[in-house]
């Protein structure tokens, strides 16, 4: 092609995010079973991660990045997972719930909260396109359970209200999870709990929660994103379902980039 090999434009990197991501894993295991010879995974963050695809987008330079869905990328570039004919990535996720055990018996108001939580990908959408259009999350999480209130009554409809008992939600500073954990974290404060918001790697994230430290997260991507954490814990905590479907991880390049598949990246 017009800059010698696909390779060669990419200086043989793919744009990663922090360490501990199961998209981290899945594209060094994708590394192996494409047989992408030369290239290595970039370690960095979601937030290096996605102002280096900026910055690339802008001069229209060859990029490919650590991606999921939802993520607001999407609605700001026009880009395209690449095909994963041999299906490293897996097929659609769902992001869980999970509680610390005995959740339910000391903070049964917040248990029954996020036991209730569900919303979709265009309600995290607008949290994380306002926040990525410099609102703060704490705000724009406030916004959005404002102008949401049928949907946060569904999930707080006669449950008792708290008096300031004190609540630690963990997750990790991807946007999407940014998202949902300053909102659940402001319904929650709005019954009457005293919430922190801890952002940890995942490994953290997860310990936190299976060794009761913390008192749950929103932020598990299952069955296959963070099937490790889940095998390791498994016993160690209380998995209260689905509150976001259809999500999904993989490798994302702008679409003015020629290839479509994975295996085109060995061109
Ligand atoms: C980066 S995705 C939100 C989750 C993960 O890869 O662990």
């Amino acid at each position: 092609s017009k800059d010698g090999s696909i390779g060669d434009q990419l200086s043989y990197t793919i744009t990663g995010i922090d360490a501990g991501a199961g998209i981290m894993a899945a594209t060094e295991e994708a590394i192996e079973e494409y047989g992408l010879e030369g290239y290595t995974l970039q370690t960095s963050s979601s937030a290096a991660m996605t102002a280096a695809l900026a910055a690339a987008y802008e001069k229209e330079e060859a990029i490919v990045v650590t991606g999921w869905t939802p993520h607001w990328k999407f609605a700001k570039y026009d880009l395209k997972y690449l095909e994963d004919p041999k299906g490293v990535f897996g097929a659609s996720e769902s992001i869980h719930t999970i509680a610390r055990i005995g959740l339910d018996a000391d903070h049964p108001s917040a248990y029954e909260v996020l036991d209730n939580f569900y919303w979709d990908q265009a309600d995290m959408g607008e949290i994380m396109v306002a926040v990525n259009e410099g609102a703060d999350p704490v705000d724009a999480a406030a916004d959005w359970v404002a102008n949401n209130q049928d949907k946060v009554s569904q999930w707080t409809d006669g449950v008792a209200h708290v008096d300031g008992d004190k609540l630690t939600l963990t997750f990790v500073a991807w946007d999407s999870e940014i998202a949902s954990t300053h909102m659940i974290g402001k319904v929650l404060e709005d019954i009457g709990y005293d919430v922190e918001l801890v952002s940890l790697e995942a490994a953290g994230m997860w310990t936190a929660v299976a060794t009761g430290s913390a008192d749950a997260l929103v932020a598990a991507w299952l069955p296959g994103t963070h099937a490790v954490y889940y095998e390791d814990y498994k016993e160690d905590f209380i998995d209260l379902g689905v509150n976001l479907e259809g999500a999904g991880i993989g490798l994302v390049v702008p679409a003015y980039m020629d290839i479509t598949s994975i295996e085109d990246l060995n061109n």
